[in-house]
C-alpha cells in the first residue's frame, strides 16, 4: 500500500466536457484531434500534449463502462501515478495491520469484493475529497484478511476504528452508492474544500433561448440554409487536422453538388463556385485545414479572386463578391433551447432541398442547373470516381463512389458521403449509413430519390419521437402533418396511409426556391440591383426559357418578399428612415422621402458624370432607382413608393421613341408641346381664312357702269 503522504482534498480525475459542435470551440477540439462526438480522451497524469490523450470508448458506451475505462485507465499509470490518486490495487494483510500506525485517519473502510468489481475502487475513489477516512479494496482471494472479518459474501464492506474493533456496514444494498452513502454520514468525517481553477465560467449560462424568432413552418428560410452550410463547410467538415483519400473526395463532392443544386443567392453561389473550381484545382492527395481554411474565407470584392493559397484560372467571370455569411441564425431551425434542433435541422433541409432541386433540374431533365448557374456538366461521384480520386472498391461499396449510370443517387450519395465523413453526430452517422446500405442503391429515379429521403427521415423522426433529443416545443411527427398538406394523407381499411403523388407534389412545392423566404438572412453584402435578390434565383432553371411577363410577374412577387409579406416575421426595414429616433427605436417602415431621393440625387450625379444626359425631376428620380445602385433601398421601400416608381418606369420603358426623341422629356413636357404645336396651327389657319375671305369680298364687289 502507498505511503500515508499527505491528503488532497482535490479529485483524481477532473472531467471537462468541450461542445465540438459550438464553433468557438473549433480550434481546440481541433488540436484534441476530435472528429465526432461523443469522443472521450483520458489524459494521464503530467500529460504535455494533445496527443498524449487516449481515446477510451465508443459511442455506445454506458456511464458505468465509461466509469469503469477511466479506473482502468488510472491504474495504468504506474511510473505517473497522479499525486492526488488513493491506491487502488488491493490491500494486503500486513498492510490493514499496520494502517492506524502510518497514517493518522480516524477510519478505515474494507470493501471485500471479487477480482472484477469495481465497488473498491469507486468508493475509494468517491470518498478521496473527504478527510478522516481511508478506503481499501480487499479481494476475496485474501483468506487471512476474509478469515479475521469472517466474510461470507462478496461485496462486503467493513469498518476498522483506530482502537482496534471493527464493524460490518450496516447498508440495505451491498452497493456503491450505500457504501458511499453511510460513510460520508459517520461522525468526523467531513469534506475537504477543493475548489477548480478556473477562467470566466460559462456554466450558469442559461440554456434557454432568449427570444424565439417568428417562423413559420411552411417555409424555408435563408437564415437557416446559409447557416447550416458555413456550419458544414468551414466547422464541421473542416474540423480534422487535413484531408485526404475519400474524405477528400466527399468533400469535394458536396461542394460539386452544391454548386448544381444550391439554389443560393448570387454571393453565396459566388463563393460555392469559386471553392469548387478552387478544389478541383488541388490535386495534392493531402488537404491540410489551414491551407482549407484560407480558401473558405469570403471574399467581398467584386473582381473574382483565386484562392489565397492556388490560383484559380478557370473561376467563371462574376460580378458578385464571394461570400457566404458567417453568423449562425436559426429561424425555421431554431429550437427552444440551445442544444436542441438547430444544425441537424438545418442539415436535413438542405440535402431535401437538394433532392428537389436535381429532380427538377437535374441533368436527365435537360434543363441545366437551377438559377442560371452552370456547373461542369459532370457528375459528381461519378465524376470523382472516373477521375481516380476515390479508393476504388472500398468507398463504392459505401455508397460514396455511383457510377455514371446512377444519376439517381447524386444527390443521396453525396450525402451520405456527408454523413459518414463528416456528421459530428456518430450514432446518427451509424444509424444514417444502416438505412442507406438497406436501401438506397434501390432507389431509380431522382424522384425515388426525394421520397426516399423523405421517408427514411420519417423513420428517423419515428425512433426519435418522445426521446431526450425531442424539442418538447416542436414534437417528432411523421411529416408533413395534414394540416400542411391534407391530401398527403389517406386512410386505407381504417389504416393512415400516404398519398405518395401528393406527397412528392408537395416536397417539390415546399422545397423549391420560391418557398424560401430571407427573414433574418444577413443583408447582401453588396447590395446588387435587379438580380441581388435572393429568394428567387433558384427558379428559373435556365433563365432565358422564360418569357418576360412571367419574369415580370416574378419579380414582384420576390420584391414582396424581400421587403416582407404583410404578417412576415420581420420586414426588412428601409435604410433610409426618418431621423426620429422614436421611430427610428420602434423600426418604422416608413421612408424620408427626402433623404430617398437626395440619395438618388447623388446617383443622378454620379450617372451624369458618367455622360448620361437626362433631366432631372422628383419623378425621374424615382425612375431611375431601377437600375441605380441604390436599389437595394428601393426594394426595401414600402409598396407605395414601388408601384409608383415602377409606374414611371414602365412608361419609359414602353415608349422607346420617347426616349429616343425627348431623351428625359416627361409626359407632361410632351403634352405641352402638342398643345403648342396644335395652338399655333389653329392661329395660323384662323389668319389664313381670315386674309382669304376678306380677298374675295373685295374682288366680287360690283362695279357700278361707267356712262
Ligand atoms: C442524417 C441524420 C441522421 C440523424 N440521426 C439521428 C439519430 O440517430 N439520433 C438522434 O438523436 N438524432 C439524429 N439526427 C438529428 C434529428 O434527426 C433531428 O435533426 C434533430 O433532432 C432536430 O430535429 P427537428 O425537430 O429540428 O426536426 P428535423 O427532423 O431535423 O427536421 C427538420 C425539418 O425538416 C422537415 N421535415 C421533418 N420530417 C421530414 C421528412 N420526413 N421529410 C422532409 N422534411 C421533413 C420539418 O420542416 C423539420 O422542421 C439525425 C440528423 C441527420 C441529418
Amino acid at each position: 500500500m502507498a505511503g500515508p503522504g499527505p491528503r488532497h482534498p482535490r479529485p483524481a480525475v477532473i472531467l471537462a466536457a468541450i461542445d465540438c459542435a459550438d464553433e468557438d470551440n473549433q480550434q481546440v477540439c481541433s488540436d484534441f484531434g476530435i472528429t465526432g462526438f461523443p469522443t472521450m480522451k483520458f489524459f494521464r497524469a503530467f500529460s504535455k500534449k494533445p496527443e498524449d490523450g487516449i481515446r477510451i470508448t465508443n459511442p455506445s458506451a454506458t456511464v458505468e463502462d465509461l466509469r469503469h475505462a477511466i479506473i482502468t485507465n488510472l491504474e495504468q499509470s504506474q511510473d505517473a501515478w497522479p499525486p492526488a490518486c488513493p491506491p487502488l490495487e488491493p490491500a494486503s494483510a500486513e498492510e490493514v495491520r499496520t494502517f492506524f500506525q502510518r497514517n493518522k485517519d480516524q477510519y478505515l473502510a474494507l470493501i471485500f469484493e471479487k477480482s472484477n468489481s469495481f465497488v473498491g475502487r469507486e468508493v475509494a475513489l468517491d470518498m478521496l475529497q473527504y478527510e478522516n477516512i481511508a478506503v481499501r479494496r480487499v479481494l476475496s482471494s485474501e483468506e487471512e484478511l476474509v478469515e479475521k472479518f469472517g466474510v461470507t459474501s462478496f461485496p462486503s464492506g467493513y469498518l476498522l476504528f483506530r482502537n482496534g474493533s471493527f464493524s460490518r456496514l450496516p447498508v440495505h444494498i451491498e452497493a456503491r452508492s450505500f457504501y458511499t452513502y453511510y460513510l460520508r454520514t459517520l461522525t468526523g468525517i467531513t469534506r475537504g474544500s477543493y475548489k477548480l481553477n478556473t477562467t470566466a465560467s460559462s456554466s450558469n449560462e442559461t440554456d434557454r433561448v432568449s427570444h424565439l424568432l417568428r417562423a413559420d413552418r411552411s417555409k424555408l428560410y435563408m437564415a437557416d440554409l446559409e447557416s447550416t452550410l458555413h456550419y458544414s463547410l468551414r466547422v464541421e467538415a473542416a474540423r480534422a487536422s487535413s484531408l485526404s483519400g475519400a474524405q477528400l473526395a466527399a468533400f469535394k463532392c458536396y461542394v460539386a453538388t452544391l454548386v448544381k443544386y444550391f439554389p443560393g443567392r448570387p454571393c453565396v453561389q459566388t463563393y460555392l463556385q469559386t471553392l469548387d473550381a478552387w478544389l478541383r484545382n488541388w490535386t495534392e492527395p493531402e488537404l491540410p485545414r489551414t491551407v482549407l481554411k484560407e480558401a473558405m474565407k469570403n471574399n467581398r470584392d467584386l473582381a473574382l479572386p483565386a484562392s489565397p493559397v492556388t490560383p484559380c484560372p478557370s473561376v467563371h467571370q462574376a460580378s458578385h463578391p464571394s461570400v457566404l455569411p458567417t453568423n449562425v441564425t436559426w429561424v425555421g431551425c431554431q429550437g427552444s433551447e440551445r442544444h436542441f434542433r438547430g444544425y441537424p435541422c438545418g442539415l436535413w433541409t438542405i440535402f431535401h432541398l437538394l433532392t428537389v432541386q436535381a429532380a427538377q433540374n437535374g441533368p436527365d431533365k435537360g434543363t441545366g442547373v437551377p438559377g442560371g448557374i452552370r456547373g461542369s456538366g459532370r457528375e459528381c461521384p461519378a465524376e470523382l470516381w472516373l477521375g481516380g480520386s476515390f479508393h476504388g472498391a472500398q468507398e463504392t461499396e459505401l455508397g460514396c463512389g455511383v457510377a455514371a449510370s446512377a444519376l439517381p443517387l447524386e444527390v443521396l450519395s453525396t450525402m451520405r458521403c456527408y454523413v459518414r465523413h463528416f456528421f459530428g453526430c456518430q450514432e446518427c452517422a451509424e444509424h444514417f449509413e444502416a438505412m442507406a446500405a438497406k436501401s438506397m442503391d434501390r432507389v431509380a429515379s431522382r424522384e425515388e430519390a426525394i421520397l426516399w429521403l423523405w421517408s427514411h427521415h420519417n423513420e428517423v423522426n419515428a425512433r426519435l419521437a418522445g426521446g431526450d433529443t425531442e424539442d418538447p416545443k416542436f414534437p417528432k411527427l411523421q411529416w408533413p402533418p395534414p394540416d400542411l398538406c391534407p391530401q398527403c394523407h389517406k386512410e386505407e381499411r381504417g389504416v393512415h396511409a400516404w398519398e405518395e403523388p401528393a406527397v412528392v407534389t408537395f416536397l417539390k412545392a415546399h422545397f423549391s426556391p420560391a418557398n424560401i423566404y430571407m427573414d433574418y438572412a444577413e443583408p447582401d453584402p453588396i447590395p446588387v440591383a435587379r438580380e441581388g435578390t435572393g429568394a428567387r434565383m433558384g427558379t428559373e432553371g435556365p433563365r432565358e426559357e422564360r418569357g418576360r411577363g412571367e419574369e415580370e410577374e416574378k419579380e414582384t412577387e420576390e420584391e414582396t418578399r424581400v421587403l416582407g409579406r404583410p404578417g412576415s416575421p420581420e420586414p426588412r426595414r428601409p435604410s433610409i428612415v426618418r431621423l426620429n429616433p422614436k421611430l427610428r427605436e420602434r423600426g418604422e417602415d416608413i421612408v424620408d422621402l427626402d433623404s430617398f431621393s437626395e440619395q438618388h440625387f447623388k446617383n443622378q450625379a454620379l450617372r451624369a458624370a458618367a455622360g448620361r444626359r437626362r433631366r432631372i425631376s422628383k419623378r425621374d428620380t424615382i425612375a431611375l432607382a431601377r437600375d441605380a445602385p441604390a436599389g437595394r433601398e428601393r426594394r426595401r421601400a414600402p409598396g407605395v413608393l414601388l408601384r409608383e416608381e415602377e409606374d414611371v418606369g414602365e412608361g419609359l420603358r414602353r415608349s422607346p421613341w420617347l426616349r429616343v426623341l425627348g431623351l428625359g422629356f416627361s409626359r407632361l413636357d410632351i403634352s405641352l408641346c402638342v398643345a403648342l404645336y396644335f395652338l399655333s396651327s389653329m392661329c395660323l389657319l384662323g389668319m389664313y381664312t381670315f386674309f382669304r375671305l376678306r380677298t374675295r369680298a373685295r374682288k366680287g364687289r360690283p362695279g357700278f357702269p361707267m356712262a
